[in-house]
């Protein structure tokens, strides 16, 4: 099947200062499918994630969503992403309802309740309670209901397991599956869980030193390197060749 693209990045290259972070990556999200970010702390997952999302420009490079140039089009493609990047940020003595609320309205989109999206990621009892008072799983989960809320076709999380217990974390495995099979939404995503990007990748990308050393379908992974995702990353790490 030929899926259409959601995001492509060209020759992307990124520094701060003479420090060179991102050094010519390319990547192609398909459309409908769950996109698996791998790499080690300090690799450029994040800084490339912020330039998918309008919160860096990069040095040299394009970037393509959903077939539109993204500097050309920040505000546009913005309405149609919904983003968790590093810890989020909240109105902290208003409740998750307040702030979803606020959220859609500076979207400006119709989106959907905020009672149904507290209910997508199993907030529905927090009430009245000040997000202040929220553990950090907590605010995971209303960091991606607030990604949810205004209905974005593509869906970018930068560890979005992070602080989340167990059953939390099988419930946002399915709830991204869900999204995906159900809606047609796209997902990038990075996490440091290699078997959860096993659980719910179509393709996995891999990210050390700034450059894109593979990228490849998790089926093809698994069926030619004959091992778990997990031997074929930490054979990579060690200078192993990709596929
Ligand atoms: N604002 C900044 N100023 C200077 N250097 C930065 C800045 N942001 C990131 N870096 C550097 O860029 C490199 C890539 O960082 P990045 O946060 O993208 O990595 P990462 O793969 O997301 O890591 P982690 O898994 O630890 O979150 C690191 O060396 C980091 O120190």
């Amino acid at each position: 099947m030929n899926l259409k693209t959601a995001i492509q990045i060209n020759h992307l290259a990124k520094s701060f200062g003479s420090n060179q972070v991102i050094t010519d990556c390319s990547m192609r999200v398909e459309q409908g499918t769950i996109y698996g970010f791998l790499g080690e702390n300090g690799a450029g997952k994040t800084t490339i994630l912020k330039m998918l999302t309008g919160l860096l420009t990069p040095d040299t490079g394009s970037i393509e969503i959903l077939g539109s140039d993204m500097l050309r089009n920040r505000d546009k493609l913005l309405s149609k992403i919904g983003s968790l990047i590093e810890s989020p940020t909240f109105y902290e003595h208003l409740s998750s309802k307040k702030n979803l609320e606020i959220h859609l309205a500076y979207m400006g989109v119709p989106g959907i309740s905020s009672d149904n999206v507290l209910k997508l990621v199993g907030l529905s009892n927090t009430g009245e309670k000040a997000v202040s008072k929220f553990s950090l799983g907590m605010r995971q989960r209303l960091g991606i209901a607030r990604a949810l809320i205004h209905q974005p076709q593509i869906l970018i999380l930068d560890e979005p397991l992070n602080g989340l217990d167990p059953m939390g974390i099988k419930d946002m495995r399915e709830l991204f599956l869900n999204l995906t099979q159900q809606n047609g939404m796209t997902i990038l995503l990075s996490s440091h869980i290699i078997s959860e990007i096993e659980h719910v990748a179509d393709k996995v990308g891999i990210i050390a030193d700034g450059r894109i050393l593979c990228e490849s379908n998790l089926a093809q992974i698994k069926t030619e390197s004959k091992g778990s995702l997990e031997d074929y990353f930490f054979n990579l790490m060690s200078g192993g060749k990709p596929l």
